[in-house]
């Protein structure tokens, strides 16, 4: 079966396999085709659809042309004619040459419908069909994290955003079209919204991993942990694909501090091996793998937390898979229009409930159906639900997970911050997780509580959505240590909860306090003398340079990106000899 019948079959059939359309390409078995190419085919052919169901009916392709069903002459039509490839089939395939035969008719009809859409060049016409095709996402910016790690904002603005104008607030952004602009994130360090419509992924700055597309609420997380360096190593419990981990990375390396510290490691756990695989790609693209010990296909859970080389992990991030109800455009699918087959022609098994039926279907409307019986999680992991106790029974039971993977962390010998965070809307996933870990005789045991609003940093502190006070039984301190996104709020960012632990270590009696050898001012920043060296509780002086300026300067890379290849190299090399896993 030819790539053209397989992806006809996608774009025609009720699905019954339920799930988006990526889901079911990606999980189908013994498809002839590549899943990617398949997939982009049938989506890029839905976007244009409009235009090509015209070209198609004008042109009378479809009277003319008898073995081509309206599936079939749609998405021969857009890699005909829009695709770059053009017709991936030989050059004597019969569906190749009954489409090239009316190339000439088909392109000036091409023509006919750009000029009928006042699109002087099919550029214009591109970014209208791309427009009119987006969902949910589109009413949203586009969240660009700065990998600190790569490059700097001001380095960022002067190149990859040189031609943004500067926007005085997130409205807007969001108010301004195809005009390129750009807004400095308030609350998030290191974080811009940008208009949406420019492909970043192609830029320079995106393929070097200078910046990182990443939601605002996403980067709450790793933010809030503000893993500084006396909190030694750091673990993320579920950490695919790895915005978070190479967020904590970027985090790390704008803490460290100018004088002698022990080197911090973030553990980064994936119980799926092939989304550690994507993990791994990410770490080594933000340049994160010198901090990072990714544990492929490790279930957090099954890992010793006594484990003597978790003995210095002192903060934790819990981002584990939730209900994936918050995600922005997750399902969103351009409507999908189907020239008319010729009246005498009677429709093909293939063609069933597309032309001929409402001509124009949304495949969202195919797909509610098997929405109401299908919720689908932040992994991409489906389950069919049949009645609201089926979704209750199924949200109670990630709770129940998410909670293990909390209580967990709390064992962490010389833990004294966490961090859980969901995608998810509902209280069962978020307030009420939170509520049960606090009550957890592992939290009793070793003091864990909520991280006050008051006792965040500072941009987490001024976010003005706090937590659900019913679900923390009307407990306001806990609420409001609660951070909370919705979407549609008009602040652009997904749905999204996160709240954060924290204990002194004098509640098991190991004696120690949580904040630090280092004298911090109310925001909790340290506090550091005219020359920027941190002033030491123990002494009240600052620390000396001493030893580690030597150190560092004979470690600094003589430059060029050559060097920075072969450093890649060795580590890779040094890897290898040090790390054995993590067992546990
Ligand atoms: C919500 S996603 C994490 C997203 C990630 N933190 C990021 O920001 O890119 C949850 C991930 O946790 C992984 N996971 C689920 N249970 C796990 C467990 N017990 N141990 C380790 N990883 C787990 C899933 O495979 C999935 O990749």
């Amino acid at each position: 079966m030819s790539l053209y019948h397989e992806a006809a079959e996608f774009l025609t059939k009720s699905p019954t396999e339920g799930g988006s359309l990526k889901a079911r390409v990606f999980r189908r078995k013994n498809l002839k085709s590549s899943p990617n190419q398949l997939y982009a085919l049938v989506i890029e052919t839905c976007r244009w659809s409009e235009v090509l169901t015209e070209i198609i009916e004008r042109s009378d392709l479809l009277k003319l042309e008898r073995k081509l069903t309206p599936a079939l002459a749609l998405l021969l039509a857009h890699d005909l004619l829009i695709s770059k490839g053009g017709i991936a089939l030989p050059q004597s395939h019969g569906l190749r040459v009954s489409m090239e035969r009316h190339k000439g008719r088909l392109t000036s009809e091409l023509t006919l419908a750009r000029l009928r859409r006042k699109a002087p060049s099919m550029a214009v016409l591109k970014d209208q069909v791309l427009k009119a095709s987006a969902g949910e996402e589109s009413q949203y910016p586009r969240w660009v994290r700065v990998n600190s790690l790569r490059s700097t904002l001001e380095d960022q603005l002067e190149t990859t955003f040189s031609n943004y104008a500067r926007a005085q607030s997130l409205d807007e952004i969001m108010a301004a079209g195809s005009e390129k602009k750009i807004y400095i994130d308030p609350h998030v360090p290191n974080l811009v919204a940008i208009t949406q419509g420019t492909d970043l992924t192609k830029t320079e700055a995106y393929i070097s991993g200078k910046v990182i597309l990443q939601d605002k609420a996403s980067c709450f997380p790793a933010y809030l942990l503000d893993p500084r360096s006396e909190d030694g190593h750091v673990v993320d419990a579920c950490a695919a694909p790895g915005n978070k981990t190479t967020h904590l990375a970027a985090i790390l390396h704008d803490h460290e501090p100018e004088f002698e510290a022990e080197s911090q490691i973030i553990y980064a756990f994936e119980k799926d091996s092939k989304r550690a695989q994507t993990l791994e790609k990410m770490v080594k693209a933000a340049g994160s793998k010198e901090v990072t010990r990714i544990a492929f296909g490790q279930d957090f859970l099954q890992v010793d937390p006594h484990a003597e080389r978790f003995a210095q992990v002192g903060a934790l991030l819990l981002d584990p898979s939730c209900s994936g109800s918050g995600i922005v455009g997750r399902d969103s699918m351009p409507e999908l229009h189907m020239p008319r087959a010729p009246e005498s022609k009677k429709a093909k098994a293939s063609d069933k409930g597309a032309p001929g039926n409402p001509r124009k279907r949304k495949h969202a409307e195919v797909e509610d159906d098997e929405e109401r019986r299908t919720i689908r999680d932040d992994d991409g992991n489906e389950t069919v639900l049949n009645s609201e106790r089926d979704v209750a029974a199924r949200l109670e039971a990630l709770a129940a997970f998410q909670l293990s993977i909390i209580l967990h962390a709390f064992q962490f010998p010389a833990a004294t911050k966490v961090t859980y965070s969901t995608c998810s809307i509902h209280d069962q996933e978020n307030e009420e997780v939170v509520m049960r870990a606090l009550a957890s005789d592992v939290a009793k045991k070793r003091g864990w509580r909520i991280l006050k609003r008051g006792d965040q940093v500072a941009g987490m502190r001024d976010w003005p959505v706090r937590g659900r006070p019913k679900p923390c039984n009307g407990e306001t301190e806990i609420a409001e240590g609660c951070i909370r996104s919705f979407k549609n709020d008009g602040r652009g960012v997904m749905g999204f909860f996160v709240a954060g632990f924290v204990r002194t270590r004098e509640g098991d009696g190991t004696g120690s306090s949580d904040d630090g050898p280092y004298v911090r001012d109310e925001d909790g920043m340290i506090l550091r003398d005219v020359l920027g060296m941190p002033v030491l509780k123990s002494t009240g002086a600052p620390v000396s340079l001493e030893g580690k300026t030597q150190e560092k300067r004979a470690e600094q890379p003589v430059s060029s990106e050559e060097e920075e290849e072969d450093d890649d190299a060795e580590e890779e090399d040094d890897d290898e000899e040090e790390w054995e896993g993590f067992g546990s």
